[in-house]
């Protein structure tokens, strides 16, 4: 099985967004990272593979099988981090492993244990009393206590500083070399979905813009920056996004080698960071 998650023409609409049609693959054995501007549906994505809500039409399998018949099966097997705070408040890390660990086959105490070091994490402060680092620090060793093969974070680094999200990057990265091991995380943190990830998926306002691997999305997106005399509506109509400077325009393509016939030497052609891609992409080309 080369694709743990499959998601298929998936529908799912509330009173103001839809989540639009929306098919994609998360390969076994790799990091995708998830990326969408605030508001894009990428939680509720993620609910949605977790089967926290339901779709309206469109199929999900998670390891090649439906919720309907394998929810325990499936669930087994994943490690889950959600952004919002899932545990009682009243309860300290001890209790709270004790209640999670009876749920899971495979859990594992010493793991739990390593990682309540790690994370420096005290075991008996009751949770409310935690700050937003330490929960997620604690979803984090919860989720990774079971030896699940896939593992699912919504927005994992929100709330962290910088030193700890480089050991959580480090972690994940240890876990990769397991090559039967498989993650799925959201961010807006672009710099560690750059420093791991192997491909990328990309929502905007509920639609797919791509999933694809690193090396293809860098081979395929370049921005542009050129004089205004180069401005044309064939011109503009080869960019996913444009943003007039004082000096000429910038703008970003998705199709960098039509791009460099098309303009020759006559532009600069730059290497986009995923910040670029969801900033054009969300512009389009209303010039700022
Ligand atoms: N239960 C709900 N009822 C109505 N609207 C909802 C519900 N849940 C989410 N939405 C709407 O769906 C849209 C997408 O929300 P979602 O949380 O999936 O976005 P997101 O990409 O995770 O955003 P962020 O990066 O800000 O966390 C938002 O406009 C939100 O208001």
């Amino acid at each position: 099985m080369k694709n743990v998650i499959e998601l298929k023409n998936i529908n799912k609409t509330y009173k103001e967004f839809k989540i639009e049609n929306l098919s994609l693959n998360v390969k076994r054995g790799f990091v995708t990272g998830f990326i969408g501007a605030n508001g894009a549906g990428k939680s509720t994505t993620i609910k949605l593979i977790m089967n926290l809500i339901k779709s309206d039409s469109g199929s999900i399998s998670v390891f090649g099988k439906d919720y309907k018949s394998h929810e325990r099966e499936i669930k087994q097997k994943i490690g889950f981090v959600f952004d919002e705070n899932v545990f009682y408040e009243r309860w300290n890390l001890k209790q709270i492993k004790r209640f999670i660990s009876k749920a899971y086959k495979n859990w594992h105490d010493k793991t739990f244990y390593e990682y309540v070091e790690l994370f420096e994490l005290p075991l008996n402060l009751k949770i409310k009393n935690f700050s937003k680092g330490m929960k997620m620090k604690a979803s984090l060793a919860l989720a990774l206590s079971h030896k699940a093969e896939l593992i699912i974070m919504d927005e994992p680094m929100s709330g962290l500083d910088p030193v700890v999200r480089r050991e959580i990057l480090d972690i994940l990265y240890d876990l990769m070399q397991d090559e039967q091991k498989t993650i799925f995380f959201s961010s807006h943190i672009t710099t560690d979905l750059e420093r791991i990830a192997d491909y990328i998926t990309f929502i905007h306002k509920g639609k797919l813009i791509f999933s694809e691997d690193v090396h293809s999305i860098a081979e395929n997106y370049a921005i542009i920056k050129g004089e205004t005399s180069l401005l044309d509506q064939d011109v503009e109509k080869e960019l996913v996004g444009m943003r007039r400077t004082h000096t000429g325009f910038e703008g970003l393509t998705s199709n960098s080698q039509k791009a460099r016939l098309l303009f020759g030497d006559s532009v600069l052609f730059e290497r986009p960071s995923l910040d670029d891609i969801m900033y054009f992409t969300g512009k389009g080309t209303i010039h700022g």
